[in-house]
C-alpha cells in the first residue's frame, strides 16, 4: 500500500533527527489518505500540515459531541432547547465537513462535464456519479455527499486510535515489542523489505495484538445505537419494541466470567483459540454484527496490520525525555470512540 511507504518515509526522515511524532496523527494522516485515495482519489492530508490537522480535528469534534452525556436523551422533551448547546456545535462542524464533500463533488462534475478527455479514476465518487445518472437511480448529490461524509468520519478517528493505542500498548509492554518484531522478521527473513500485505496472514501474533487491543480499548465503546423491532425476551429480560440499544463493548471486553485477568494486555489469550471479530464470537464484536457489522472492517483490517507492522518493524520507539516506557500515562478519554487520555508522543529508531 503506497501510503504506507510514505509514512514510513516521513518515519525514517523523522528518526534521522530524533524527532519525536505524535502516533496518533501520523495514523490519521495515513488514514485519511487511504481513505481519501479510494473515494476521491486525493491526499487530504499531509505529516506535519496544520491543515489536515484542522480536518481531523473538526472529525473529533464530532465524534466528542455526539458521545456527550445529553440530558435531552433521557428526557426528550428537552431536545429542542439542546441544554447543553450539544446539537448547535455539532450542526456547525458537520456543515463544515459537509461542505468540504459537496466542494469535492462539485469539483468532479465540472472536470466530468467540461473535459471531454475526461478520465475516470474509478473511485467511489466516480463510481457513485455513474449511479447517480441513471434516470432510474435514486441516489442524488445529496446522498453522495452524506456517504462521504459518513465513511471519513466512521473510518478515520476509529482507525487511527486503534494504532495509537496499539503501539502505546507494545511500548507500554517492550517484551510484547520484542516478540511481534521477531515474529515480523522471521517472516521476512533477511530480505531488505518493508512488511506487506501478503504478510498480515502469516504473523499470528500481530494479529492476535490487534484483537487484544480492540477487547480492551474498542474505540466504538456502544457500538451505534440500534432500536428493538418487536418484544424481546432475552435470558429473561424483557427488551420492550423500539426500546433503544447501547451495547457497551467496553464493559463485555472486562468481563472476568469471559476473560481472565481482563485489564491486562495478553495478545497470547487469542492465539489458537480462533476468537476473531470477524465472525459470530458474540463475547468480542469491536466492529458490531449481522446487518448494520461495519461496512469498512476489511480495510481496517489490512490497514491496521499494515500500518503497526510497518512501524515496528524497521524502527524501535522510546518515549521523549528519556521516560521509561512501562511509566507511560494509559488512562483514556471517552466520546463517541475511546481515544488515549494523552497522546502518544515517541520519537522512532531505525533499526
Ligand atoms: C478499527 C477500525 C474500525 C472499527 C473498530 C469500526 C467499528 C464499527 C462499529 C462498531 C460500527 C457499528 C456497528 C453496529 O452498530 O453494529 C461501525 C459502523 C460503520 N463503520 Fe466502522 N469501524 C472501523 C473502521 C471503519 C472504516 C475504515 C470505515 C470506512 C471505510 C468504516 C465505516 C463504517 C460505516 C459506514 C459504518 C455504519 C454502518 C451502518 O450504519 O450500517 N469503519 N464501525
Amino acid at each position: 500500500m503506497q501510503k504506507v511507504m510514505e509514512l514510513l518515509d516521513f518515519v525514517h526522515g523523522c528518526s534521522l533527527s530524533d524527532k519525536p511524532i505524535n502516533v496518533g496523527e501520523i495514523a490519521a494522516a495515513t488514514t485519511l489518505n487511504v481513505l481519501s485515495n479510494y473515494i476521491l482519489s486525493t491526499d487530504l492530508a499531509q505529516y506535519d500540515s496544520p491543515s489536515s490537522q484542522e480536518f481531523k480535528n473538526m472529525v473529533w469534534a464530532v465524534m466528542e459531541i455526539n458521545g456527550a452525556p445529553n440530558l435531552a436523551d433521557y428526557f426528550p422533551v428537552l431536545r429542542h432547547l439542546d441544554p447543553h448547546g450539544l446539537l448547535r456545535r455539532s450542526e456547525f462542524y458537520t456543515k463544515k465537513l459537509l461542505a468540504i464533500f459537496e466542494q469535492h463533488v462539485n469539483e468532479r462534475l465540472h472536470a466530468r462535464s467540461t473535459s471531454s478527455s475526461y478520465a475516470s479514476s474509478e473511485d467511489l465518487t466516480d463510481l457513485l456519479l455513474n449511479i447517480s445518472k441513471d434516470q432510474n437511480s435514486s441516489v442524488s448529490l445529496k446522498d453522495i455527499r452524506q456517504l462521504l461524509y459518513d465513511l471519513f468520519l466512521a473510518g478515520t478517528d476509529t482507525t487511527s486510535n486503534t494504532l495509537e493505542w496499539a503501539m502505546a500498548e507494545l511500548m507500554h509492554n517492550p517484551e510484547k515489542m520484542l516478540k511481534a518484531r521477531a515474529e515480523i522478521k522471521k517472516v521476512i527473513g533477511n530480505d531488505d523489505r518493508t512488511f506487506e500485505e501478503s504478510d498480515i496472514s502469516r504473523v499470528p501474533y500481530l494479529r492476535a495484538v490487534i484483537k487484544e487491543t480492540l477487547r480492551l480499548h474498542p474505540p466504538v465503546t456502544f457500538l451505534v445505537p440500534h432500536k428493538a423491532i418487536t418484544d424481546v425476551e432475552i435470558k429473561g429480560y424483557m427488551v420492550p419494541k423500539d426500546a433503544q440499544i447501547m451495547c457497551n463493548l467496553w464493559a463485555m471486553g472486562q468481563d472476568p466470567s469471559v476473560w481472565s485477568n481482563p485489564q491486562r494486555f495478553e495478545p497470547e489469550r487469542f492465539l489458537d483459540v480462533g476468537i476473531d471479530f470477524k465472525d459470530r464470537d458474540f463475547e468480542f464484536i469491536p466492529f458490531g454484527a449481522g446487518r448494520r457489522m461495519c461496512p469498512g472492517l476489511p480495510l481496517a483490517d489490512i490497514m491496521l496490520h499494515l500500518m503497526l507492522g510497518s512501524l515496528i518493524h524497521k524502527f524501535d520507539w522510546k518515549i521523549e525525555g528519556g521516560m521509561r516506557t512501562q511509566d507511560m500515562d494509559m488512562t483514556d478519554k471517552f466520546g463517541f470512540t475511546l481515544k488515549k487520555n494523552l497522546p502518544l508522543i515517541a520519537i522512532p529508531i531505525k533499526l
